[in-house]
């Protein structure tokens, strides 16, 4: 391109620009790698709407820096602004009066340095909590999943810095309100095709993002409500005064702000303060854990410097920090490789402006790639690796100064939680390094360790449970010298669970509504939503996963476990070529892949239905408790064969097949001829969904049809066998199930062993109306 002109960039197509080529998963790496073709600004086009990329120090000093001013709005996006009240926050709102005012409230009412020490006591009070956790999971021999850990106190951190409260974590409101945290995280940076596209709203709604931010939304909601209304209860607890919630409804009740603040103002600011601040921080420290284990060497140096300051203390406390150098060197160092916020949050050019001798025009988005600018070769030496000794003669550092590390951005826009999370990150990976040695989970690697990451505002590494490291760093407490044999936890182990999440990943990406199967030329919507990446990686790790496993079974010292298996069988089958067809490997692998599919999917949610029938029951509880206890008496354990004698166990089981079939509506068929049902002509190709579940709840047939009675079954010849039309959860004829015997002998013994052993009772505080049945 020539100057005076756009930034030079790859050639995109005719209205979709070069959102076909986007990596939505991964765009600070997306963004490099352009960057190395095009130079350190580019342009872009998603849709209609200008983009800038740029990836120098110099550059960023002029966007954030020099011309602040012409580049510090924001975007719309469908997520945020409808997260944000109609962007009435502070993060996602454009450059207007009321985020001028929203800013100086926030910067002097809630996160000055004074308001930073304020909180501290309630940091040390949660990161001793996580030191005790983490202790405690060591007595036990438990792996300790890092990654949960310290998404749990970061969330915990900024929850009682904002609500001035704690739940339980086990309780039902903590779960709850975590998973709206996740959920927002996730809405906030989807994918919504009518931010480009405004016409195509219905692909969105289509995908179902429309009705699950209005939940998210909604959800949330209610939650501020409630602590809005006990925060204004004068006999609220203590620890309520001065959390920001109250300053902000104090400030609103004075009306000593310049703008008159509203309730929805409160609530966009409550959600900017736990969405920016939990992600970003536990993300940091989980980054940090992730390289040292990387490094032993610097790990080694680390806990040397540390331990050495603090001493038989026993606890690492805020003010221990500042004597640290190499520890401060290390979160440098990470902020560097792996800041959290890769690409800034992108900003928005409100006038006419020149980059580079490049005429931007207003309303053009621009992201500042701080990922790629603290990788330049040009400003850092051997920049893939992490060297915290590159700090320590050295001035250089993230507050917004130097524009070789921006982690927090700059200027006028930049983060002005910044004390605030430095502060919890610093305290929580100083004592996880003070406390504990750390080591990788029995059999993995360092080299294992992934640097992969979650799509998402924040950079967070991927949490897939399978060869992380600081998902699951198995430690050694130093003070007890406890060494723990982690080989005898067969589940917890690398294998289990990597393949447990894969096959999770496998049923949600069947089910997964595919532009492509209705619009194949629209494929690279798939491809942006990200799709189409998750998929072809969930493909080939699977394989991977059979390959290795068929590679054992034909390994003539196998275990002896492996005769006879459903892949030795199939196996056995294709080396005799004892069937009509000559079995490929590939016919194997797809075969194992519907057993694993077809087979554990169902028959969990039959067994998890059941109880929750039963839960909301408690009559057919003790019913069908005092018929297996009977049956089974002290013997100890229910065997398949005693089953055939407890009717109303099979009524129970029955039941609950017809209220929550686990396949609602079967597997969708098509037609392969013309043909006619209810006079009416349907043609070849045409999809046919039959809704077993509407069926097994349609009031002509079925009494009372949606109250789960089991005695309705007692004097009832109904089965699910596939003969009674008006009970069919494993389908019927030709594609009915052929897994049905197989499925019920799972459900059957593990039902009637969980009812047999135990009695059952609701979460503490809950009650059987709480019990939803949510799908
Ligand atoms: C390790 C922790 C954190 C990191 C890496 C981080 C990073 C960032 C980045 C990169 C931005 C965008 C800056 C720009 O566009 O130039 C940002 C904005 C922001 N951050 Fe942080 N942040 C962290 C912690 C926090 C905390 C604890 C809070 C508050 C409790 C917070 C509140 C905000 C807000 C309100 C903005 C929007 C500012 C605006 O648009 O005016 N952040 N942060």
């Amino acid at each position: 391109s020539s100057k005076n002109n756009l930034p030079p960039g790859p050639i995109g197509l005719p209205f979709i620009g070069n959102l076909h080529q986007f990596d939505s998963l991964a765009p600070h790496i997306y963004f490099w790698k352009l960057s190395k073709k095009y130079g350190k600004i580019f342009s872009l086009k998603f849709g209609s709407t200008p983009i800038i990329v740029i990836s120098s120090a110099k550059l960023a000093k002029e966007v954030l820096k020099t011309q602040d001013l012409a580049f510090c709005s924001r975007a719309s996006h469908v997520g945020q602004q409808k997260l944000s009240y109609n962007g009435r926050d502070m993060i996602f709102t454009l450059y207007n009066d009321s985020w001028r005012e929203m800013r100086k409230i926030c910067v002097l009412h809630l996160f000055s340095l004074k308001k930073v020490q304020l909180f501290s006591p309630i940091r040390e009070d949660e990161v001793s909590r996580l030191i005790k956790k983490i202790s405690q999971q060591a007595v036990t021999s438990q792996i300790t999943n890092l990654s949960n850990l310290m998404i749990l106190l970061s969330s915990n951190i900024m929850f009682r810095v904002a609500f001035g409260i704690r739940y339980d974590e086990e309780s039902h409101e903590s779960e709850r309100f975590n998973f709206l945290l996740g959920e927002s995280g996730e809405m906030l940076t989807s994918f919504f095709v009518s931010d480009f596209f405004p016409s195509l709203s219905l692909i969105d709604k289509l995908f179902g993002n429309i009705s699950r931010l209005e939940k998210n939304f909604k959800g949330f909601d209610e939650f501020y409500e409630k602590l809005i209304e006990e925060h204004l209860n004068p006999n609220r607890p203590k620890s309520m005064e001065g959390d920001i919630l109250d300053i902000l409804l104090q400030l609103k009740k004075e009306k000593s702000t310049p703008i008159d603040l509203t309730m929805e103002d409160i609530k966009a600011i409550v959600m900017n303060v736990l969405l920016a601040g939990s992600e970003t921080s536990a993300a940091t420290v989980i980054w940090t854990m992730t390289a040292l284990m990387k490094n032993p060497k610097a790990m080694k140096k680390v806990q040397e410097e540390i331990r050495k300051s603090i001493g038989n203390k026993g606890i690492v406390n805020e003010d221990d920090i500042q004597n640290m150098p190499y520890f401060k060197a290390v979160i440098k160092e990470t902020f560097r490789l792996y800041p959290s916020v890769p690409i800034l949050i992108p900003r928005e050019s409100m006038k006419k402006s020149t980059l580079e001798g490049y005429e931007i025009q207003p309303k053009t988005i621009v992201h500042v790639n701080s990922w790629a600018i603290a990788r330049d070769p040009e400003i850092w030496e051997n920049p893939e690796e992490f060297i915290p000794e590159r700090f320590l003669n050295s001035d250089i550092d993230f507050k917004g100064q130097d524009f070789e590390l921006i982690p927090f951005g700059a200027g006028r826009r930049g983060c002005p939680g910044m004390a605030l999370g430095v502060a919890s990150v610093e305290l929580a990976l100083s004592n996880l390094l003070y406390s504990f040695d750390w080591e990788l989970p029995y059999g993995m690697k360092k080299e294992d360790i992934d640097t992969d990451v979650r799509p998402g505002i924040t950079m967070h590494k991927k949490n897939s449970d399978q060869e992380n490291i600081s998902t699951c760093c198995h430690f050694i407490n130093h003070q007890f010298e406890q060494f723990n044999d982690f080989t005898k936890y067969d589940e917890e182990s690398h294998e289990s669970r990597r393949f447990y999440f894969l096959f999770e990943e496998a049923a949600t990406m069947m089910t997964s509504f595919f532009v492509s199967d209705f619009f194949p030329s629209l494929n690279w919507i798939d491809k942006l939503t990200g799709l189409t990446n998750r998929l072809d990686k969930n493909f080939k790790e699977l394989d991977e996963i059979y390959e290795e496993l068929i590679k054992q079974h034909l390994n003539p010292n196998r275990p002896k476990s492996m005769e006879g298996d459903i892949l030795d069988v199939l196996l056995q089958l294709k080396k005799e070529k004892s069937t009509p067809i000559d079995l490929t490997l590939e016919d194997i692998k797809a075969i194992v892949m519907n057993v694993l599919l077809a087979g554990s999917e169902t028959s969990a949610a039959v067994v998890v239905w059941t109880m929750t029938g039963l839960i909301k029951n408690p009559k057919a509880m003790k019913k069908v408790q005092e018929e297996i206890r009977k049956s089974i008496g002290n013997k100890g354990i229910v065997n398949e064969d005693d089953i055939q004698n407890m009717p109303y166990f099979k009524a129970v089981i029955k039941e609950a097949f017809r209220l929550y079939p686990s396949a609602p509506l079967l597997v969708p068929r098509e037609t392969m001829k013309k043909s006619t049902l209810e006079g009416y002509e349907i043609q070849p190709g045409t999809i046919v969904q039959v809704n077993a579940w509407a069926i097994a709840r349609d009031s002509e047939i079925w009494e009372n049809s949606e109250e789960f009675i089991p005695e309705r079954f007692l004097n009832s010849d109904i089965d699910f066998k596939g003969q009674d039309f008006e009970f069919i959860p494993f389908g019927a004829g030709r594609s009915g199930c052929p897994g049905m015997a197989l499925g019920v002998a799972s459900v059957e013994l593990a039902l009637s062993n969980l009812l047999y052993s135990f009695d059952w009772e609701l979460p503490f505080g809950m009650k059987k109306e709480a019990i939803d049945t949510d799908i």
